[in-house]
């Protein structure tokens, strides 16, 4: 949990072990987030639903609205402990629809973005794995970028993070930072949990992190943990096991010129031949 001195700009990647109790998730993030401030981060990132356990059977029962209880509490733990908070994910209810929401604060506790998971888990693996998002949620229709001291960040949630698509899109606009709370599983995650984070930072030579759930072997679904970043060579700057606890990654500006400078894949592309798109 000991973070590096002297950083450029110093991510906590906050791991925390989530529990069938609102309250109680929302005070040990109180804590873990306190921690991570003392040690000098300044971006604090929680993980997907650390609010509530990861299943489509527990995200209407503790669904709340944005603004709501939850993100009332993140924007107040923001401005306490002044750093850029990026909300993991709760489960947001807007009418008679719910979605897998990430919200993200400045130090002042103003909500500066809010994604909504755009592609849905829905996964059938044999024998292994079958999970359906969309029997209760419903999919994000947009694109969420911030800025931080000089980064743009672009948020993806968990799934989000297989479509190279929607990184492409985040690196057209400028982002050198990407940022996925996720929770894979103990079938996905060790065949490409660190695969896709790499992917994703190689091909468009960003940094990448992702921020788990601790792993909690008694959970329906069980989390993989392993928190990690990426940075823009593909090479691992941090990475958790997969117990409760803070990792700690720093990232410098300079990193990102410096390959794109020496491999500059981005002014090769032959838009003649190819293109991706984006219509929001
Ligand atoms: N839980 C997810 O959204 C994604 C996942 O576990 C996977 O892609 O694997």
């Amino acid at each position: 949990m000991t973070a590096p001195q002297g950083s450029n700009l110093l991510l906590a990647l906050v791991q925390m072990a989530v529990k069938q109790n609102k309250p109680a998730n929302l005070s040990r993030c109180a804590e873990l987030v306190g921690i991570a401030a003392q040690s000098g981060a300044k971006i604090v990132a929680l993980p997907e639903c650390f609010n509530c356990p990861y299943g489509t059977k527990y995200f209407s029962e503790y669904a709340e609205a944005v603004p709501g209880e939850t993100t009332e509490f993140l924007s107040s733990l923001a401005k306490k402990n002044q750093v850029w908070l990026v909300g993991g994910s709760i489960p947001e209810r807007d009418g008679n629809k719910l979605y897998n929401t990430s919200t993200v604060y400045s130090p002042t506790g103003q909500l500066i973005a809010k994604h909504r998971k755009i592609h849905l888990f829905d996964i059938n693996i044999p024998g292994s794995i079958s999970f359906k998002e969309s029997e209760t949620l419903s999919a994000g229709a947009a694109f969420t970028t911030f800025d931080v001291m000089g980064w743009k960040v672009g948020l993806g949630i968990c799934y989000d993070i297989r479509f190279a698509e929607l990184a492409q899109v985040y690196a057209k606009l400028g982002c050198n930072l990407l940022l996925y709370p996720g929770a894979f599983n103990m079938t996905t995650g060790p065949a490409h949990w660190e695969l896709l984070q790499r992917a994703r930072a190689v091909d468009n030579q960003v940094y990448v992190a992702s921020i788990s759930p601790a792993r909690d072997v008694n959970a329906d679904y069980i989390a993989y943990g392993h928190s990690l970043c990426v940075d823009p060579w593909g090479c691992l700057v941090a990475e958790a096991d997969e117990d409760e606890t803070i990792v700690y990654a720093e990232l410098d500006a300079n990193e990102v010129k410096s390959i794109r400078q020496n491999i500059p894949i981005s002014k090769q592309k032959r838009p003649d031949l190819y293109q991706v798109q984006y219509k929001k």
